[in-house]
């Protein structure tokens, strides 16, 4: 499903945020990415979503060389990938009812279909009670479950997430973990972007930990 091959992306000079790393992730897998800050986490979940180039190398998603994908074929690759940025990227001045609504793809259902799709989500994410709330008002916890939410309305093929947990509290951060074991257990990939070594313990995965820019493990939890 993806496919690093000896990519890595320099932003200036010398400097390399990833340094040629090779790795492939099956249909399916959940897997988390660790390393302390600035290891290149979220550039290595950029290249995914074709928001950046590898300066050298080669990332396949399901089969498709990102090299090669023009600026308008990206939302197609997109509409099969939700994303949960670490900054939310929501629509402050829309309530949260909306924010999902707007990400839903298929505007052609019913009002009530959409509802049907909407709400057991927001229920999932507890959320419900603040349907009607602009995103503006929430917390940064209400609003990462947003986040959420909207990444998964279009039950995407692959799900990245950058630390999806950062603003939660315990209790919450595991039940999002859960949340998204469960969907790659429905059979979407699911990334997750984490220094979080607590939750890693407590839900073991795959990890693949980065330092400046290589990948020093690559653990298989069977
Ligand atoms: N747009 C950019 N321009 C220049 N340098 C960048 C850019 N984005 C990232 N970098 C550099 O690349 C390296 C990797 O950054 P990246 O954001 O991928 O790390 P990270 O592991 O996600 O960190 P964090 O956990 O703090 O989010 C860092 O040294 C960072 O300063």
């Amino acid at each position: 499903m993806i496919d690093f091959h000896n990519v890595t992306v320099s932003f200036f000079g010398d400097k390399k945020a990833l340094n040629n790393i090779s790795f492939k992730i099956k249909r399916g897998e959940f897997v988390y990415i660790t390393g302390k800050s600035g290891a290149g986490k979220s550039t290595l979940l950029r290249l995914i979503y074709a928001d950046l180039k590898p300066t050298s190398g080669v990332v396949l998603i399901a089969k498709k060389n990102l090299n090669y994908i023009t600026e308008s074929s990206i939302p197609y690759l997109r509409r099969n990938i939700g994303v949960i940025f670490q900054d939310f990227k929501l629509l402050e001045d829309y309530t949260v009812y909306e924010n999902i609504l707007i990400a839903l793809e298929i505007f052609y259902l019913e009002k009530k279909d959409m509802e049907n799709k909407i709400i057991p989500l927001l229920h999932k994410l507890d959320i419900y009670s603040k349907r009607n709330t602009l995103v503006k008002k929430l917390s940064g916890g209400e609003k990462q479950r947003v986040a959420i939410a909207r990444a998964l309305i279009n039950e995407p093929i692959i799900v990245l997430a950058d630390e999806p947990t950062g603003n939660l509290d315990p209790e919450r951060a595991e039940n999002t973990i859960k949340l998204l074991q469960d969907i790659a257990r429905n059979g979407s990939t699911v990334i997750v972007a984490t220094h979080d070594k607590h939750l890693i313990e407590k839900f073991p995965a795959r990890t693949i930990t980065l330092e400046n820019g290589k990948i020093i493990s690559d653990i298989e939890i069977i």
